[in-house]
C-alpha cells in the first residue's frame, strides 16, 4: 500500500484573470494514509483553493497531484469524478441537506448513481447514521434537527461508503462550542477507524485537535507541518 494518500508535487494554482493571480505558489505536501490534518490561515490565503485541489474538484495549473499513488492531473474528468465518488467524502459549513427529505433519504442520495443495489445502500446508510449517533432520527427531516445533528447527518452522508479521505471546509462554522466539540469527537472516531481527515478551519480549538496543522499564508504553505499540533495565534 502507498503510505502517502495525498501527494502534492510542485503544485501551483493560477487563476487566469486578467490579471492572472497565482493563488497557490509551488507547493509540496504529503498527507499519509489515515492522517489527520487541519489547514489554517488568514482569509483569502488559499485554503479553499488547496482543499478544492485535494478533493479533485479543481486541477493544479502546474505540478502533479497523486491521490493514493495515482497521478490525477492527466486523468479525464469522468475518471476524476469516479475516483472522487469512491474515495472522498465532503463536509461543508452549511450542511447542504435537502430539508424536505428524511435523514435516511438525505444520506442515501449520495450514492444514488453508485450502481449499488438500493437494499445494500439502505444498510450502509443506516449503519452510517447509527455511527453518528442518530439511529433514532432516520425518519426525521433536517428541519426538526439541531445544527449539530444536521452536521452529523452530513458526516454520515460523506462517510457511508467508508472513503479513504474526509475533507471538511469549516465544518464547525455554524455550531456552538459544545456541539462543535461533538462533531470533532466524531471526526476523531472516524480517523481512529483509519479514515484520513483534512479540515479547513478558522477555529484554533478545532485546528489543535488535529495531529498536524498546515498553515498557509498568501498562497504559501509555511513549513508544511507542525507535528506537535501547536497553532500560533496571529
Ligand atoms: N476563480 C478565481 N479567480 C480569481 N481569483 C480567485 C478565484 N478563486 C479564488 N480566488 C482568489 O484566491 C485567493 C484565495 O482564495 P481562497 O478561497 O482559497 O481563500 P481562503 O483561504 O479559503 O479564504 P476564506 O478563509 O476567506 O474562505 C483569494 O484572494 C481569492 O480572491
Amino acid at each position: 500500500m502507498n503510505d502517502v494518500l495525498l501527494g502534492l508535487d510542485a503544485v501551483t494554482k493560477i487563476f487566469p484573470g486578467p490579471p492572472a493571480v497565482e493563488v497557490l505558489h509551488p507547493t509540496d505536501l504529503a498527507v499519509e494514509q489515515g492522517g489527520y490534518a487541519s489547514i489554517v490561515g488568514p482569509s483569502g490565503s488559499g485554503k479553499s483553493t488547496l482543499l478544492n485541489l485535494l478533493g479533485l474538484l479543481d486541477r493544479p495549473t502546474t505540478g502533479e497531484y497523486r491521490f493514493n499513488g495515482v497521478p490525477t492531473t492527466g486523468l479525464a474528468d469522468e475518471e476524476r469524478a469516479r475516483l472522487r465518488a469512491r474515495s472522498i467524502g465532503f463536509v461543508f459549513q452549511s450542511f447542504h441537506l435537502i430539508p424536505e427529505r428524511t435523514v435516511l433519504e438525505n444520506v442515501l442520495l449520495s450514492t444514488l448513481y453508485s450502481g449499488v443495489a438500493r437494499a445494500e445502500r439502505v444498510d450502509l446508510a443506516r449503519t452510517a447514521i447509527e455511527r453518528v449517533g442518530l439511529g433514532h432520527r432516520v425518519d426525521h427531516t433536517p428541519l426538526t434537527l439541531s445544527g449539530g445533528e444536521r452536521q452529523r447527518v452530513a458526516v454520515a452522508r460523506a462517510t457511508m461508503t467508508s472513503p479513504k479521505l474526509l475533507l471538511a471546509d469549516e465544518p464547525t462554522g455554524n455550531l456552538d462550542q459544545n456541539t462543535s466539540g461533538q462533531v470533532m469527537d466524531l471526526f476523531e472516531e472516524l480517523n481512529a477507524d483509519g479514515m484520513a481527515v483534512v479540515i479547513i478551519t478558522h477555529d484554533a480549538a478545532v485546528a489543535k485537535r488535529a495531529r498536524r496543522v498546515i498553515r498557509i499564508v498568501d498562497g504559501t504553505v509555511e513549513d508544511g507541518t507542525v507535528e506537535d499540533g501547536t497553532v500560533e495565534e496571529r
